[in-house]
């Protein structure tokens, strides 16, 4: 249940303003791709018209060849989900209900959740740690089990297509590592949008680093987040270390010392 994405010249503006220009991606079916850049770059932007719920000003979106714009809105949404970063739940729901409402595309109309629906739920809950919430109103949840459950929403629906836009906010570090390695092992393709470099490079298997608009590299995240890269793209000081045990190189980062500052 996996998809191949092709985007191809995606560019978005909003008035005279461009927010995305000349995006490329071509991601194997699979993957889990990162996105990462500073504040205001188009991260929720791109997932958005990945999604097919924002349209680009130019370019296409491609699932396994077919043009996204071309799918109802029903087909869509069983191929691709979007777990977005929505403040405002419906306070009137259960955690279990908000999660079936990912079975919404596959439901006939006026139809109630039956064992199968409820069987599914629960899976979905329990994947993300939270099987005994499935009767807590939505409005008593933390802040990362309502990010949690937003994601079990997102698996519920069961696309070979998953979105993911800054999933790990609000999430202690076991929860981030934990959500991280669960996407990944999902047979489905993820693209997610994310701050923390360190879980990206540990966790994707390519990283996308956006800046001003543009698409600077798409690979794998030790090729994508050069020190050089991170440095200019976020304005700080990146400095390779070596992981003591691992051997692997991960950056340290710390602020820009005054005299290198523009
Ligand atoms: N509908 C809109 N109207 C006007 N400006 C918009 C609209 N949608 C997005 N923008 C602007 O486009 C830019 C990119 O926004 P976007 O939310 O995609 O950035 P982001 O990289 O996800 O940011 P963050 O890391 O802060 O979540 C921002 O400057 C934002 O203000």
């Amino acid at each position: 249940m996996t998809v191949h994405l092709l985007a191809e010249g995606l560019a978005c503006s909003v008035g005279q303003r461009v927010i995305l220009r000349d995006v490329e991606l071509d991601i194997a079916e699979g993957e889990t791709v990162g996105i990462v850049g500073p504040n205001g770059c188009g991260k929720s932007t791109l997932l958005r018209i990945l999604a097919g719920i924002r349209a680009p000003s130019a370019g296409r979106v491609l699932l396994d060849g077919v043009p996204l714009h071309r799918l109802g809105a029903r087909r869509r949404a069983r191929k691709v989900a979007l777990v977005g970063q929505e403040q405002d739940l419906p306070s009137d729901l259960l955690a279990g209900e908000l999660v079936a409402l990912g079975l919404t595309p596959y439901r006939s109309p006026w139809s109630g959740g039956g064992s199968h629906e409820r069987a599914a739920v629960a899976a979905a809950l329990a994947e993300v740690d939270l099987a005994d919430h499935v009767d807590r109103p939505v409005d008593r949840l933390s802040g990362g089990e309502r990010r949690r459950v937003l994601l079990a929403r997102g698996l519920v629906q069961e696309t070979p297509l998953l979105l993911l836009d800054e999933p790990t906010n609000h999430l202690d570090v076991r929860h981030q590592l934990h959500l991280m390695h669960l996407v990944r092992r999902l047979d489905r393709t993820v693209v997610v949008a994310l701050h923390d470099l360190a879980l990206a490079t540990t966790t994707c298997d390519r990283v996308l680093v956006l800046h001003e608009g543009r698409a600077l590299s798409l690979a794998p995240p030790r090729e994508a987040l050069t020190p050089d890269v991170v440095n200019a793209v976020f304005g700080v000081d990146a400095t390779p270390i070596r992981h003591p045990v691992t051997g692997d190189t991960h950056l340290l980062i710390t602020p820009l010392r005054p005299e290198d500052m523009p």
